[in-house]
């Protein structure tokens, strides 16, 4: 190089998807943290919206009323993979998004074409200004949000494996339960109309059923090494 500075990695842009208890944040955020990039949960982006929805006495299963709210809130994602942060109208909305009431009601609002074009544009315009890159994980990253992400990880596991570990985490919570409302939630996301859950046709699949979470990690570093190597 003519000043003599080393050569920097051009950006990598990796998206991760999969149905829920695969891994996804747990892996894309022990990634993103390796190789020095950014990392976007777009989950927390969908559930914050849902969140400010419930809050705001929006009717969710009035998709009617959830398309004519969708621009109102101001979501912002802190893409600091030690310390992902998740804001709405400068709230601090981490801990909220995570109850019951916005897993339960997150698919519905998520489903709402309006919100989906609001959250994409967003979700774009974070990993455009990334300067390492990122990893961004969700449901439609590979297909919609970033078709030409340099590398695309599809995570499966099988229900009981993801009911487990979602359990492991909702102390008490009946595994059945946690399975089944995981299956629902599953079928729900991949059936709506615009940008379902999806497998993109050049992505690789990672089953993760009999891999510890080190193991995932380690594949996916690798695969994206591979992919800077020019391999
Ligand atoms: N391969 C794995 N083996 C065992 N537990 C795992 C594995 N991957 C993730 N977990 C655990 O499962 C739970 C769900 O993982 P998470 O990364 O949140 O999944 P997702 O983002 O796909 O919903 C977390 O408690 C996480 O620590
Ligand atoms: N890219 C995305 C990411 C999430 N969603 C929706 C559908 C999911 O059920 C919810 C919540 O996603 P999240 O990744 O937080 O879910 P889990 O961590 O698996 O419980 O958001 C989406 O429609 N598109």
């Amino acid at each position: 190089m003519e000043n003599g500075a080393a050569p920097t990695a051009p950006a990598v842009i990796v998206a991760i998807d999969g149905p829920s208890g695969t891994g996804k944040s747990s892996t894309s955020k022990a990634v993103a943290a390796q190789l020095g990039l950014s990392y976007l949960d777009t989950g927390a982006q969908y559930r914050a919206i849902t969140w400010w929805m419930v809050t705001n006495g929006i009717d969710i299963d009035d998709p009617h009323a959830v398309a004519a709210a969708a621009g109102k809130p101001e979501i912002v994602s802190g893409t600091d993979p030690a310390r992902p942060t998740i804001t709405v109208d400068g709230v601090d909305v981490a801990g909220p998004i995570r109850t019951q009431e916005v897993t339960s009601k997150v698919s519905a609002v998520s489903a709402v074409p309006e919100v989906r074009s609001r959250i994409t544009e967003l979700q774009r315009s974070i990993a455009a200004s990334a300067p390492a890159g990122i990893v961004v994980e969700g449901r439609d990253i590979g297909t919609t949000v970033l078709p030409d992400a340099d590398l695309k990880i599809f995570l499966t596991a099988s229900a009981e494996a993801r009911a487990a570990r979602r359990n492991g985490e909702l102390k008490g919570a009946d595994v059945n339960a946690t399975r089944e409302a995981l299956i629902k939630r599953d079928a729900a996301d991949s059936s709506r109309k615009t940008s379902p859950l999806a497998k993109a046709d050049d992505a690789v699949e990672v089953d993760t059923t009999d891999l510890t979470l080190p193991q995932v990690i380690e594949c996916v570093v690798t695969l994206v090494e591979e992919k800077r190597a020019g391999k």
